[in-house]
């Protein structure tokens, strides 16, 4: 009788696999020939599953991937079943400035809990638009310059670890600092909260929490470490995996680590009680962005904002602002330090423009270091800080209407995920010629020739490391004043220079003969995880003789 059953069970399986398989095997081949997106090239599995993505996001390298692709399969390719990447400026334009384009659901995957929205996952529009009002307000340039002396503590901070590196001659990892550095400006930012990152080692702190949960990336070695670095699964790394397709956040990967997961709920209360603390403190307490949101009405129901929705605007800053320009600020020392003559240039405006350290701050001096400016942009350019594709779709209830989405001549079915990989249309030559060249003088031409003037428009149209439309970075004013500041200050007050030991002078570049698109010596290598993980340079710091006394 038992045998009869185990017999029968097993026909089931064996008809249920057979159902299993025929179902992928149609599914594949509708995909492969009958889809509507079949036409556009890509690589096979990209053709057909998600997972083709989902595989390199996870190893955190799929904007290096996509570049490859495009220059195998030209500049639109399909990159899933229902995804098209473009590598075109009008294709950028078309796509993001649309205001008939949404974000994709799988924004939904860095929600901290499904009823709670922030200004970057909010795929509402009207909610969106009251919340970026909101928070527009904080990031205006009169309060950046009511800001700029409390972001002028913690650069002083940043100059003062310099000091103390070059007196006992350490090499100092700049993707470290610099991480420091941006965390430690938003928490002041974001809450008046003074986090002291760059001087505290405690490991029982919120301060290292915070640390090990968006900052963490393990030193000098991670080339070799693709997979999954432990401290990064409870911050943007799983999240941007799942926001390659919502369907794996059905794999808990967090389950399999425990203590990891432990630590991101730590994170959580911890954030919520900064949260909390500030509110206690009552609007008028500090000019940070939180006494902005803190009593915030929705015009139309008059409603205030949660405490959670609190603590998802404040989950979302510490990455969008810290990371993204400790990013920008570490990709400028690792470009200056291995071109000699850019760092010639860029050392003696600043030395020129200004005749001391106090003198320098943001305003028409700053702003008119134009060679500094065009090194920003050309750092932004090279090494986007937010690397990937930023999917968008024409809603599907859109579909009824009669005019289509058209990308780049392309009409595109509602509900296609569409997108522009920053990575790959700031190394697209024809805007910018010899792409991974570090040219910051490819910023300053003002020829007027015809080729001169068609080579700045390519320049102005592809450049896009904030994105650009209604869900571009709100943050570019805060972030130019705080990389300007940087990077001025320490160039005023410091030479610097790769350190002799090669080992370390080679961190933070790629490995020759590589097979996996890191094979550029002289390209600052990111780990694209939405924001970037990176490591270096190493750097040694030598303070000017005549300046010293101003930072003691
Ligand atoms: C170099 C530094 C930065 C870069 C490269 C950068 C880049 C970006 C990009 C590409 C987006 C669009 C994301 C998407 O569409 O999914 C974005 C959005 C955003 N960024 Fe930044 N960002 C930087 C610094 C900052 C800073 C300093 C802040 C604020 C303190 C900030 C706040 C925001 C906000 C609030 C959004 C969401 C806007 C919306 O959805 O309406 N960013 N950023």
């Amino acid at each position: 009788m038992a045998e009869e059953s185990t017999t029968k069970l097993l026909e089931y399986v064996q008809y249920a696999a057979f159902l299993v398989l025929i179902w992928f095997i149609a599914l594949y081949s509708y995909r492969f020939t009958l889809h509507p997106l079949s036409k556009y090239p890509g690589p096979k599995l990209a053709l057909v599953s998600d997972w083709y993505t989902v595989f390199y996001t996870l190893q955190k390298r799929l904007h290096l991937v996509t570049f490859r692709d495009h220059q195998r399969y030209g500049p639109v390719i399909r990159h899933g079943p229902n995804k098209l990447v473009f590598s075109s400026y009008k294709a950028l334009h078309d796509i993001y400035q649309s205001e008939r384009t949404n974000k994709v659901n799988s924004y939904l995957a860095t929600q901290i809990r499904s009823d709670l929205y922030s200004v970057f996952n909010c795929l509402d529009k009207r909610l969106h638009k009251i919340k970026r009002r909101m928070i527009s307000k904080a990031l205006s340039e009169q309060k950046m310059r009511q800001f700029e002396p409390l972001m002028r503590e913690h650069i002083d901070m940043f100059l003062k670890q310099l000091l103390r590196a070059s007196r006992n001659n350490e090499p100092v990892d700049m993707s470290d600092r610099c991480k420091r550095l941006g965390v430690d400006i938003i928490g002041r930012f974001a809450f008046g909260y003074r986090l002291e990152l760059q001087t505290s080692n405690s490991t029982q702190t919120i301060t290292h929490t915070i640390y090990y949960l968006h900052t963490y990336h393990p030193p000098a070695y991670s080339n070799k470490n693709d997979f999954f670095v432990p401290g990064l699964i409870g911050a943007s790394y799983m999240k941007n995996v799942r926001m390659q397709w919502l369907g794996v956040r059905w794999f808990v990967v967090e389950l399999l680590f425990p203590s990891l997961y432990a630590l991101r709920l730590k994170y959580f209360y911890l954030l919520k009680k900064m949260v909390k603390d500030r509110l206690a403190e009552g609007k008028t307490a500090n000019e940070d962005l939180f006494s902005y949101v803190m009593d915030a009405k929705d015009p139309e129901t008059g409603t205030k904002m949660r405490l959670g929705e609190l603590v998802s605007e404040a989950t979302f800053f510490f990455p969008a602002g810290g990371d993204t320009t400790a990013t920008t600020i570490s990709a400028v020392f690792f470009y200056l330090s291995r071109n000699p003559a850019c760092y010639q240039k860029a050392i003696s405006e600043i030395r020129r423009a200004f005749s001391s350290g106090v003198e320098i701050q943001s305003g028409p001096r700053l702003s008119g270091c134009l060679y500094l400016r065009a090194v920003i942009d050309e750092a932004l350019r090279i090494c986007p800080p937010t690397p990937g594709t930023l999917w968008r779709e024409l809603p599907v209830g859109d579909q009824g209407r009669e005019e289509p989405l058209v990308v780049d001549g392309h009409a595109i079915p509602a509900g296609t995920w569409v997108g522009v990989n920053a990575y790959t249309i700031h190394h697209n030559e024809e805007y910018f010629p010899d792409p991974f060249a570090f040219k910051p003088e490819r910023w300053l031409d003002e020829g007027d020739t015809s080729e001169a003037i068609a080579a700045r428009k390519n320049l102005r149209e592809a450049f896009s490391p904030f994105s650009v439309g209604p869900r571009s970075c709100i943050g570019k004013a805060m972030a130019y004043m705080e990389a300007s500041l940087t990077l001025a200050l320490t160039m005023w007050y410091f030479d610097f220079s790769a350190p002799d030991d090669e080992r370390l002078s080679k961190i933070g570049g790629g490995t020759p003969g590589d097979k996996k698109g890191r094979h550029r010596v002289n390209e600052f290598q990111t780990h694209d995880k939405f924001v970037s993980s990176h490591d270096g340079p190493y750097l040694m710091f030598k303070p000017r003789d005549d300046t010293q006394g101003d930072l003691e």
